[in-house]
């Protein structure tokens, strides 16, 4: 009998480490907000004033299918998604609060010297 790794094993290293990153990144999000694309129904003209949606589950599906060469690029869609709520709703809405407090709250988890410890899982 072949000994078969887990599943999580196979993954490579760097999705492993955006798998982990994006879960504490969706935690900063209760009202999930953010878990999947902004639909055009709900937000008049959406997809007219923002050229390029990003939200976490489209994040997910980039990690599974291996899109994200290097960890700058997964901050970049992160940053992305927030800066797109906060252009497209008005400061002092829900939604521009909470995409501030998000992008904040996720780039203190994102410095280097949070980062560093989980380097090791790249090696
Ligand atoms: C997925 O989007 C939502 C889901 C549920 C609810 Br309630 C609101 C939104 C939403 N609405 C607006 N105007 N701007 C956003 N930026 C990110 N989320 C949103």
């Amino acid at each position: 009998r072949t000994c078969v790794l887990k599943a999580s094993q196979k993954r490579r290293p760097l999705s492993r480490l955006l798998e982990q990153l994006l879960r504490n990144l969706e935690k900063r999000d209760p009202n999930q907000f953010f878990a999947w694309p902004v639909n055009d129904n709900f937000a008049p003209n959406y997809s007219n004033i923002i050229k390029r949606p990003m939200d976490f589950s489209t994040i997910k599906q980039k990690i599974d299918d291996n899109e994200y060469k290097s960890l700058n690029c997964f901050i970049s869609d992160f940053k992305l998604m927030c800066n797109n709520a906060m252009k497209y709703n008005k400061p002092g809405t829900v939604y521009h609060k909470a995409a501030k407090r998000l992008l904040h709250a996720g780039l203190k988890q994102l410095t280097p010297q949070k980062l560093r410890p989980l380097g090791n899982m790249l090696t």
